[in-house]
Order: C-alpha cells, then structure tokens, then sequence
C-alpha cells in the first residue's frame, strides 16, 4: 500500500495535461492531502519512519506538482502569445483579416442590424513614393489610432494593404451615415508627419448593411462595391 501510494507522484503530469492549469492544481493537491494523510496513518510503528516517509514524499511530490504548474503557465503564455499573433496585424496592431471573420460569425448569431464600413486610404502609392515607406507605415499606424478612438467602433479590422474594416452593430441608416462621415472628417482634420513636411489625407468609405443569411464575402463584396463608387465619385466620400 505505501509502496503504490509514490505512484501518486505521477498524478500531477496527468492532471494538468488532461485538466489544464486550475483543476491540475486542485487535483493535484488533493491527492497530495490524501496520499499524506494514507501514509501517515499506514506507515511504521517506528516513531520516526511515518514523519521521514511523509517528508520524503511530500519533496518528491511537490517538486514534481511545481515542474508541472511552471511548465502549464508557460505553456499557456506561449499559447496566448500565438493566438494573438494569429489574430493581429503586425504593423498597426489593430486585428487582421482572420479575426474579423472569426469575431463576423460571433457577431451574425447575436445582433440583427450589422452594417461594415470599409475605409481605404486615398491615393496612398503617393504617400509611399513621395516620402517612403517608413512614412506610409507610421501613416497607416496613426489611421489605424483614429480609427479606434469612436466610442462606437469596439475593434478595428485592416484587411490588408490601405484598407480597414470596422463592424457597427445596432445602429439605424442614419447613425450609420452619421459615424462613416465623423471618420472620414477625422482623417481629413488629421495632420501627418514626415520629415520634409506635413501630409494630409483622406479616406473613401464603402458601406454595406447585412442581409440576412449573407455570407461574409457576398457581405465584404456589397462594401467593396460601395467603396468604390466613392472612388470613382471623386475620393473623400461616404457612399451607402
Ligand atoms: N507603407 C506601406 N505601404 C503599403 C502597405 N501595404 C500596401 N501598401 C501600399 O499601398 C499602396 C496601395 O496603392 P493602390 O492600391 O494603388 O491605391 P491608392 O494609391 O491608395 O489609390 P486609391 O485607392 O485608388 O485611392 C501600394 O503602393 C502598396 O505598396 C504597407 O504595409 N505599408
């Protein structure tokens, strides 16, 4: 019996594998409770033996249950490290194409009015070829910045290249309008910086209302089509 109790000390590698890092701990503790209290009440008549075979195992036990807990909170750190690499744009640090279809599919099940705003920088090669690409970066970083600072816009998507998403949920046509044209004010108010001198710009905003049962790319596709009617219209233009 107190020989098959130091198996036991395997548990732990058990738990927190199976069970994760909060019921690995409390698994593991009981059993550590209940193998000691076993022990002790079982072992030796011996005066002594039952208090150096419960530290001997408590040692072995513990310094095995702490290599499993580091070992769990580490892997969890590096786990959540990737997902959020996984999710997020690694120049503006808003979040990439696949969280927006992730958090989309969330979204569709849970609200009924859903309108996308697709927002692209205006005539943004310019920016690049005239004062290079670091500008273009640290330009893409400060729309990405005032993008995300309107109480109604809960998280920021880029697409890729020039090209933002945000997803408005709950609001009518007109607060819709309303906040598409408080954006694209706010660029338009916006000074850049470059070191020869200051930029401004504008961005063209395609807005679509989602159907129901509409597919993400049909729902993607119908603020594509929008965004570029305020291109070809002139530029610096909400169209709905
Ligand atoms: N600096 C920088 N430039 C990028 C990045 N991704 C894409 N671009 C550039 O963005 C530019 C997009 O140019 P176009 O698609 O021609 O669009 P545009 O010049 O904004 O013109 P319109 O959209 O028609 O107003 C290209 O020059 C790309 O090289 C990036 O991460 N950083």
């Amino acid at each position: 019996m107190r020989a098959s109790i130091f198996w036991c000390m395997a548990l732990p590698i058990w738990y927190y594998s199976l069970f994760g890092l909060r019921k690995g701990f409390y698994f593991s503790a009981l059993v550590m409770a209940l193998s000691a209290a076993i022990l002790f009440t079982r072992a030796d008549t011996n005066l002594y033996m039952p208090y150096r075979t419960l530290f001997n195992f408590s040692l072995v036990y513990i310094a095995i249950w702490l290599v499993c807990h580091l070992y769990e909170v580490q892997r969890r750190k590096v786990s959540s490290f990737l997902h959020s690499l996984a999710l997020q744009d690694a120049l503006t640090g808003v979040c990439n194409r696949h969280a927006l279809e992730n958090d989309f599919a969330l979204i569709q099940k849970q609200f009924i009015h859903i309108h996308m705003l697709l927002i692209d920088i205006d005539r943004f090669k310019n920016i690049n070829d005239k004062f290079g690409h670091d500008i273009g970066d640290a330009v893409l970083i400060t729309v990405a910045n005032i993008l995300g600072q309107s109480k109604q816009v809960q998280e920021v998507y880029r697409l890729g290249g020039e090209e933002f998403i945000i997803l408005l949920k709950n609001m009518d046509h007109q607060q819709v309008s309303e906040e598409a044209e408080k954006i694209r004010q706010a660029i338009e108010d916006e000074t850049f910086h470059s070191h020869q001198e200051d930029i401004k710009l504008t961005v063209s905003i395609g807005i679509s209302s989602l159907q129901p049962e509409q597919e993400f790319n049909d729902f993607l596709r119908a603020a594509d089509e929008k965004l570029y009617q305020a291109k070809r219209e002139g530029r610096n233009k909400v169209c709905f």
